[in-house]
């Protein structure tokens, strides 16, 4: 067993035991709350870059199997657990935890108190930091900490580089992947949309050069203000066709109106986030991962209502367009991991382009 050492870069030092790959990471340190999901977890691109913990006690139980996978790859830079399971079993794992890590050079570390650690997150706020291997001095790694500039551009990392089409016979969808989740084409394949997954940065001319008849963002990685080319495209199809937007596509649709966003401070991660659509007052448990959120405060003087809210700490959790037809959410109403509650979103968004094709039917 490799001993391995988890350092928060106000120095508070972890030292626990290797699982994955060996070396040193970097990356911002989050916690997430889910007691399973733990390979959507690492598969979300909306991890790129951040190392993280996960606070339930026993993690890798169920081993991993490809089919459980949100995109072709861990993305999360650095994974850390209590305890990874040494003997999983699921009848349809291929592997443990510990050799998917291995296979895809992930570093990770188990046999910490990652409830102190969550703690320390609470306390302080999110924190960068790295997992090493190595013997070197704290001192010595956290310089090179503060050396690995923060990449701003985690998008650009993790976009696809082409566009692809997947046919079906229904609504002409342009999906702008920010960093999709496999689960958020599947949910527009299953209602029968024609889905063109589109690069981040494509222009407004290029996403019409398909036609479509709905806008959707996905979730992504990063900073939501460094992305304003983005913004802009977006704002140009602000009623052109319907948009509907999550997370990190929520985040970009607001700033697109003219609101702004912030850093929460150690975000929300996890599979039972309590959320209220304030149209008919039920709460919906979702899944959710951001970091960044939309200021409450700015929202006065944009065309945008709130429609949800977190029931926990009262964060904007979804807005809708006044006049035109977008909208988004905070959470992931595509879950996995979690709930599937908010489903009903995907349906929302398939009537809203009803609607603006003057309400024919289609598959
Ligand atoms: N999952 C997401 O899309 C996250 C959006 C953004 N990166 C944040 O942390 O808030």
């Amino acid at each position: 067993m490799k001993k391995a050492r988890l350092i928060l870069e106000d120095g508070t030092e972890f030292v626990g035991t290797s699982i994955g790959s060996e070396g040193t990471t970097f990356g911002e340190v989050v916690f997430n709350t889910g007691m399973t999901g733990y390979q959507e977890v690492l598969t979300d691109p909306s991890y790129c870059g951040q190392i993280v913990t996960m606070t339930y006690p026993l993690i890798g139980n169920y081993g991993v199997s490809v089919n459980d996978s949100e995109s072709l790859r861990p993305w999360a830079s650095g994974f850390v657990v209590r305890e990874a399971a040494d003997h999983p079993s699921h009848h349809q794992m291929q592997m443990t935890l510990d050799t998917y890590l291995q296979a895809h050079g992930v570093i990770g570390i188990e046999g910490i108190d990652t409830r102190m650690l969550t703690r320390v997150l609470r306390k302080h706020g999110t924190m960068r930091g790295l997992i090493t291997t190595s013997d070197e001095p704290v001192s010595e790694l956290l310089g090179q900490l503060r050396e690995t500039a923060e990449i701003r551009d985690q998008v650009a990392q993790v976009t696809t580089n082409t566009p692809y089409r997947i046919p079906g016979p229904g609504r002409r969808v342009v999906l702008l992947d920010l960093g999709v989740k496999m689960n958020t084409v599947r949910s527009l394949t299953a209602r029968g949309c024609d889905l063109i997954v589109m690069p981040a940065y494509s222009s407004r001319e290029e996403i019409l050069a398909w036609q479509p008849e709905g806008l959707m963002m996905s979730n992504g990685p990063g900073d939501p203000a460094d992305l304003f080319d983005i913004v802009e495209t977006i704002r140009s199809l602000l009623g052109v066709i319907p948009i509907f937007g999550i997370c990190m596509g929520h985040q970009l649709l607001s700033l697109a109106c003219g609101a702004k966003t912030e850093k929460l401070r150690f975000g929300h991660r996890g599979v039972n986030h309590p959320v209220r659509d304030l149209r008919d007052q039920r709460v919906y448990i979702t899944s959710q991962n951001h970091g960044y959120v939309v200021a409450q405060d700015s929202l006065c003087d944009t065309p945008l209502e709130i429609t949800h809210v977190n029931q926990n700490d009262g964060s904007i959790e979804g807005v809708m367009h006044r006049e035109l037809r977008a909208f988004s959410v905070q959470f992931h109403p595509e879950a996995k991991p979690g709930p599937d509650d908010s489903e009903y979103l995907f349906d929302d968004f398939m009537k809203w382009i009803d609607e603006q094709r003057g309400g024919a039917a289609h598959a």
